[in-house]
């Protein structure tokens, strides 16, 4: 049974910074989610962005699998070639998805993307990008919130070099209405946290999201994230939750299928791919000592887990 959840809201204009980075910092202790209004991404590029993805994936199936994801995890992602959830009794999950990674990677400014052609889409990569960058900024703003909210400096993810060249993805997510009787309890998406520092999410406002907030409960208790008008969804992932020793946490979430269609848009700001991540002096005492140093949790270059996580997702 899903609960009934009110997650906090933080508004990104407040003057007072130190204020909203104690909001994040809590709701990130208690919840691992909450939403930012304010945020800077104009609602029309929005508007746009949502437009754009739904006539990519109302194109020919054909016309989708010519830019069929590969090595480097960019492009197209059908129906069911996904598994977010290994465990998960079904072949796969009920979304389609298409990645766009970082627009220049690196030194060698090379756009390694795949991008539907421009005949069909004229103004697809156009918008795409836009919100690329807008997304960006407001996941930059987030992340020195963050930094501010566990006693570093504003700029700490900077000076580490996490934020140079960071390991960026733009996923656009469409999940079908209808579902086959042989696909009765599969998930649009099924129950996984997310890989890296946060993700930045926008539905079009169709329910499905649901959080679980601690994994290890039995029964698990799945709570709605109802949709706030103009509001973006963040969310803290594993490594995060590794930086701070666990006391942000890499909530478990889901999407389920509610027999309607819906979009949806992640972005996930995650560290440069050769940052070394290992628990923060601010987050350990005696009483806490690092779970890093554990077999479970040791140091970890970010792109090592990550890559790791996604190639066991992936059929
Ligand atoms: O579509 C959503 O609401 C969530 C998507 C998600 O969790 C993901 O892509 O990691
Ligand atoms: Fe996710």
């Amino acid at each position: 049974m899903a609960g009934s959840l009110h997650l906090p809201v933080v508004d990104l204009a407040l003057p007072d910074l130190r204020a909203a980075a104690e909001s994040i910092r809590q709701a990130c202790v208690e919840h691992g989610f909450f939403y930012v209004t304010n945020h800077g991404v104009d609602r029309g590029l929005l508007e746009a962005v949502f437009a754009e993805s739904k006539r990519f994936f109302d194109l020919p199936m054909e016309d989708k699998m010519a830019l069929l994801r590969g090595a480097n995890h960019r492009g197209y992602t059908p129906p069911y070639a996904e598994k977010l959830d290994a465990s998960s009794q079904f072949v796969g999950d009920l979304k389609e998805s298409f990645y766009i990674g970082p627009l220049d990677d690196g030194d060698m400014h090379n756009d390694v993307n795949q991008w539907p052609s421009e005949e069909r889409l004229p103004s697809w990569k156009e918008t795409m990008k836009l919100y690329f960058a807008a997304v960006l900024d407001t996941g930059t703003r987030i992340l020195s919130l963050v930094a501010l909210g566990l006693d570093l400096d504003a700029d700490f993810f900077h000076k580490i070099g996490a934020l140079k060249c960071p390991s960026t993805f733009l996923r656009l997510l469409h999940y079908p209405g209808e579902v086959h009787e042989s696909d009765s309890g599969n998930y649009g998406a099924s129950a996984h946290s997310d890989y890296g520092m946060i993700t930045l999410l926008v539905t079009d406002g169709t329910p499905g999201l649901q959080i679980c907030r601690e994994k290890d409960r039995n029964p698990q208790l799945w709570e709605d994230v109802h949709h706030i008008d103009g509001a973006l969804i963040i969310n803290i992932g594993d490594l995060l939750e590794r930086w701070t020793n666990c006391a942000f946490r890499s909530t478990l979430h889901r999407v389920v299928a509610i027999g309607k269609e819906r979009y949806s848009v992640a972005f996930f700001l995650d560290p440069n791919p050769d940052t070394l991540v290992q628990c923060l002096e601010s987050c350990c005492s005696e009483a806490c000592p690092p779970r890093f140093s554990s077999l479970r949790f040791p140091p970890i270059k970010s792109w090592d887990y990550i890559a790791g996580r996604l190639n066991s997702t992936y059929k």
